[in-house]
């Protein structure tokens, strides 16, 4: 049989191209700049549109930038999903939160019991990991519970907001602490350890002593270890304030997480727990929203339900898919476009790249790309295949490092890719849509809290570029002027010969 058989539409290729966002041509517009003539092509030939991947549209705060894992998860669910950090503004602003019957009880605990509260995360307004107000929350609801003692454990950015503004931020942690009548800042950490997704235990570990053991190195101030830092704000170094060489975690001790994004915290969280298992403490956590961690940690705020999108509709048809992205992004393409639930469906075959890793990926613009796209011709061809969903993950990597000319490359590097792609869609008969999931690399700069402009590797607020490349040529009708990510899902059922599913609100956008 072959794939044209087997699904009534025709077969396909979904590829996102991770952190492809769209803006006017300026000096910072890495996109723009970099000579990629097989998608200037693309979209000059063939439907194709923007698509909103930001805010409301995908179930963000308004004004709030995109990110892969709302993004894919939109993708993949046909509909904007209420992500974490937005539920866990609700609940504060419904005054929730502070009433949390998990919370309430760690905190009078602690209050009975005489420990101390640690709370760690991501002190940034990035809003894509953590936002420094849920830790205002917090120190609020420690202080009307009358909670001892409250050590804050600071993790630096310079990631998803631009470099060197750590300070800034430790101010603001400050005043809130001040504001609230409790915390102390007890360590200062770089995202670059307290938050490695990749294994490098190494890193991990030294958050853990950090805040588990109250082991780094002593500085008077916490802004000291921040300007000490000769790699940015992602990597200050373990440091322990002075005066708070007591805050390792002491027997009975409440800790709780407050980055409500779960992929850059679950290792530190499981890593620590697990240390302090084996040095015979119990600490009692809760984190602000859910993690994928391998320990128990009860949530303050619970998971949107992402169930009834692509993934349960192509089961449902006997739609065959191949998911394939290199390590960085390869979640993406399974786990999030599939409602966050792990599961490997009989119909799904998934393929994680894996290769040479990089400490600084502006030595290695190209990445695994040409592996990556190896899989995707390879796929392309095995006429079982119904679907091929594949992320190109070189735009949004290399843009993340906040170097201009990298990124302008990694687009060129990709622009390579998708041009053996289209020409292995060709072949099979393939049509092919191409979507990025937020932007990133279209916006190089961003003005600093304290006004100045500065190199920025972090998302945007614009929509991205979607284009339907049809299986034949002259196939293709317009698109309308303006889509959503949540119009992806019902669109690739559409080119495949379904209907959308029932719980999806997007529309085909053909
Ligand atoms: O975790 C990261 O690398 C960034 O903070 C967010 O990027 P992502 O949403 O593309 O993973
Ligand atoms: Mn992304
Ligand atoms: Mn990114």
């Amino acid at each position: 049989m072959t794939a044209q058989d087997a699904a009534p539409g025709g077969p396909g290729i979904l590829l996102v191209l991770d952190g492809w966002g769209h803006a006017q041509p300026g000096a910072d517009n890495a996109v723009d700049a970099a000579r990629t003539p097989v998608l200037d092509e693309l979209t000059r030939r063939h439907p194709s549109t923007l698509a909103d991947a930001s805010g409301e549209a995908v179930g963000l705060l308004p004004g709030t930038v995109g990110n892969s894992e709302i993004g894919h998860m939109v993708i993949g669910a046909g509909r904007p999903l209420p992500y974490d950090s937005l539920l866990v503004q609700q609940h504060i602003d419904s005054g929730e939160l502070r009433e949390n019957p998990r919370l309430v009880a760690l905190l009078d605990a602690l209050a009975a019991g005489v420990g101390a509260l640690h709370l760690v995360g991501l002190c940034s307004d990035g809003q894509i990991h953590a936002n420094v107000g849920h830790l205002s929350e917090l120190l609020a609801a420690a202080a009307a519970r009358r909670v001892p003692r409250v050590w804050i454990h600071v993790i630096t950015d310079g990631r998803d907001v631009a470099d060197g503004t750590a300070d800034t931020y430790l101010t603001q942690v400050t005043a809130l602490a001040a504001a609230a009548g409790t915390g102390q800042i007890a360590s200062v950490i770089g995202r670059g350890y307290a938050m490695d997704k990749a294994g490098n235990l190494e890193l991990t570990d030294k958050a853990v002593h950090l805040v588990a053991d109250a082991v780094g190195a002593e500085v008077n101030t916490a802004s000291e270890a921040v300007h000490a830092s000769e790699r940015g704000d992602e990597w200050v170094a373990p440091s322990i304030l002075r005066d708070a060489t007591a805050a390792g975690i002491a027997d009975g001790d409440g800790l709780v997480w407050f980055n409500f994004r779960s992929d850059r915290i679950q290792q530190l969280a499981d890593r620590l727990l697990d240390h302090v298992a084996a040095t015979a403490r119990t600490v009692h956590t809760l984190s602000l929203a859910q993690y994928d961690t391998r320990a128990d940690i009860p949530a303050l705020v619970q998971r949107a339900d992402a169930s009834g999108g692509l993934a349960d509709e192509l089961t449902a048809a006997g739609v065959r898919s191949v998911r394939i992205a290199e390590a960085e992004k390869f979640e993406h393409v399974t786990y999030y476009v599939n409602g966050r639930d792990s599961t490997v469906r009989s119909v799904e075959e998934h393929i994680r790249i894996t290769g040479p890793g990089a400490p600084d990926y502006r030595a290695r613009p190209e990445m695994n790309l040409d592996q990556v796209t190896d899989a995707v011709v390879e796929a392309a061809a095995r006429p079982g295949v119904d679907l091929v969903i594949a992320n190109l993950a070189n735009i949004d990597v290399v843009g993340h490092t906040g170097d201009y000319s990298a990124t302008v490359k990694a687009c060129e590097h990709t622009d390579a890719a998708v041009a053996r792609i289209v020409t292995a869609a060709a072949q099979s008969g393939r049509w092919l849509l191409l979507v990025g999931d937020h932007g990133n690399a279209e916006k190089m700069t961003k003005q600093a809290p304290d006004g100045t402009t500065r190199p920025y590797g972090g998302h945007t607020t614009h929509p991205v570029p979607l284009v339907v490349v049809p299986s034949h040529e002259g196939a293709g009708t317009a698109l309308p002027e303006r889509a959503t990510l949540a119009d992806v899902a019902p669109t690739v059922l559409h080119l495949l010969g379904h209907k959308p599913g029932s719980a999806m609100t997007g529309r085909p956008l053909l």
